[in-house]
């Protein structure tokens, strides 16, 4: 198998850059209509992933709606994985792992090592424990063909104090996750497997990506706020290797197929700029 970084690319150039976020929130489960049970929960999540998978490169389901369901609701995010993966597009597994080393070993034996128990494409990890911490889950991942994004400038408010935060050497804490994640891509064609989140709220200049070389996903556009126009102005008019990612935005146009996919169309429309740089 291809690497993550080739197939993402590739995905990207036949299908655009959105990642679609399946976050079976109860509030959205109930607005279509559904009970708030296991049964529910599956029909949302499938349901919604059945249609947007079959738009987008990438899906990137939440695991903690997932979770909240207990162990039913863990064999619904498998059931996910699979319909996205018939549906054509690249799963991103939102769990945020981050540990010490060894157990970061056993994380990566559940969802990017070559066998792991559920066929993600990449999933979200924590660099929180020092970047090194997080080596056996670069190595598992590469191995396998698969990919990690590094929490590097999340889009919450309060992310600022800790992750703008001055190191000794001048940088931020969130540039230095930046550079760790480019020293793991370096030389890597079209880019590497190792991204960074970057959420789509964060101040333009805070961050240089340019050596980065990688993906970044950058949440926190739609519900958390951030426009098309914000994305330009952070990452650049081209957006190259940027995954804008929208959950509750997008899935608030549910249950309706027709309605989700013309969400989908629209939010495109408004990435492919030039028109909707400001809305
Ligand atoms: O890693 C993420 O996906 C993530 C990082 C971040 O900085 N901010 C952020 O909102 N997320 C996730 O992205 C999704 C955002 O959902 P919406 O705000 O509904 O589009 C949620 O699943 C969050 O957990």
């Amino acid at each position: 198998m291809a690497r993550f970084g080739v197939r993402l690319a590739k995905a990207v150039a036949a299908r655009g850059p959105l990642c679609a976020g399946i976050d079976p929130h109860p509030g959205l489960i109930e607005s279509w209509g559904l009970p708030l049970d296991v049964s529910g929960l599956e029909r949302f999540a499938v349901g919604a992933t059945e249609v947007l998978a079959a738009e987008t490169a990438i899906i990137k389901p939440q695991s903690a709606f997932f979770e909240a369901f207990g162990p039913p609701g863990v064999a619904v995010l498998d059931r996910v994985v699979k319909a996205a993966h018939d549906a054509g597009a690249l799963v991103l597994l939102d769990v945020k792992r981050g540990d010490i080393g060894s157990t970061m070993a056993a994380y990566t034996a559940a969802y990017v090592a070559a066998d792991a128990a559920f066929a993600a494409d990449a999933v979200t990890v924590s660099p929180y424990l020092g970047f090194g911490s997080l080596d056996p889950a670069v190595k598992a991942a590469r191995e396998a063909g698969n990919g990690l994004f590094v929490l590097a400038r999340t889009s919450n408010p309060e992310a600022h104090a800790l992750q703008s935060a001055k190191l000794p050497d001048g940088r931020t804490v969130a540039q230095s996750i930046v550079d760790d994640a480019a020293e793991h891509n370096a030389g890597a064609e079209p880019y590497g497997d190792v991204g960074v989140v970057v959420g789509a709220t964060v101040a333009p200049g805070e961050l240089d990506l340019t050596r980065l070389n990688g993906p970044v996903l950058a949440p926190g556009f739609g519900a958390q706020g951030a426009t098309a126009g914000d994305l330009r102005a952070l990452f650049g008019s081209g957006l190259p290797g940027v995954l804008p990612a929208s959950s509750r935005d997008l899935l608030r146009h549910g249950p309706d197929a027709a309605a989700l996919r013309r969400a989908v169309g629209q939010v495109a429309d408004l990435l492919a700029g030039p028109r909707g740089e400001d809305q």
